[in-house]
């Protein structure tokens, strides 16, 4: 069983054509995975960088087309040559009031119409001095586990984000990932079966940098990154090439 490290990078609502044009350059001729930009970047993006990076979007509805003003759907990601989608981000799960049973419904659409997803699990941090961690994760992933098929989570990443960690400098320490990769991979392994549990990447995201980012990928259900703010740096190479 080997998992391949997997870096993605998610702008948020960061970015300009300006940017993207000096960061095209910085980033000439080197590769990561995923790079998460705004909709109205992403087609401006797939002319820009080397054709074997991947261009994820942040979101995206769950019809193809229609009278949903203001919506994005996975057709029209497809259509522009995005090839995964963020789903789940807890900014989208608490600003805009995304349930877990939405968040599966989009899981379930996207794959359906042959984009990957990263999806995001995390809880707060009161939850976490609750001693609630686990049981939020899985309720988070478990709406998901319910709505699509073993199959299907060969075309998902899981990515574990610690609210806590997000966008604070406060990056969670190696045993602290660790121990909720690998009960998150104990949950895959219960829920749907050891293959899946053995193959799903399981990815970290939480004030990543290219100085934390070594010890983190020393953790054995560490399998990649799901990195903000640093991904807006040149230095963000550092990280994929960690
Ligand atoms: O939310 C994140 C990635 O999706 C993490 O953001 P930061 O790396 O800025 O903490």
């Amino acid at each position: 069983m080997t998992r391949t490290f997997f870096v993605g990078g998610n702008w948020k609502m960061n970015g300009s054509k300006d940017f993207i044009a000096d960061l095209s350059k910085s980033f000439d001729g080197q590769k990561t995975d995923g790079v998460g930009a705004p909709f109205v970047y992403l087609p401006l993006l797939a002319g820009v960088l080397r054709k074997d990076w991947s261009l994820a979007a942040q979101n995206c509805y769950v019809k193809d087309s229609g009278a949903y003003t203001g919506e994005i759907s996975g057709q029209m990601l497809l259509d522009v040559g995005t090839k995964w989608v963020i789903l789940g981000h807890s900014e989208r799960r608490s600003l805009f009031h995304e349930s877990d049973e939405f968040v599966a419904e989009k899981t379930k659409y996207a794959l359906s119409k042959g984009l990957k997803v990263i999806l995001c699990c995390g809880e707060l941090l009161e939850e976490r001095e609750a001693g609630q961690t686990q049981a939020v994760v899985d309720r988070q992933l478990l709406a998901v586990v319910k709505s699509i098929s073993p199959a299907d989570w060969k075309n998902v990443v899981v990515a574990y984000e610690p609210v806590w960690a997000i966008g604070t400098g406060k990056v969670a320490t190696p045993e602290q990932a660790q121990e909720v990769h690998a009960a998150i991979r104990a949950f895959l392994a219960k829920n749907i079966s050891q293959a899946v549990a053995d193959e799903t990447r399981i990815i970290y995201g939480g004030s990543v940098t290219p100085d934390n980012s070594p010890v983190l990928k020393g953790q054995p259900d560490v399998d990649g990154f799901l990195v903000g703010g640093a991904s807006l740096k040149p230095s963000f190479l550092d990280i994929c090439n960690a």
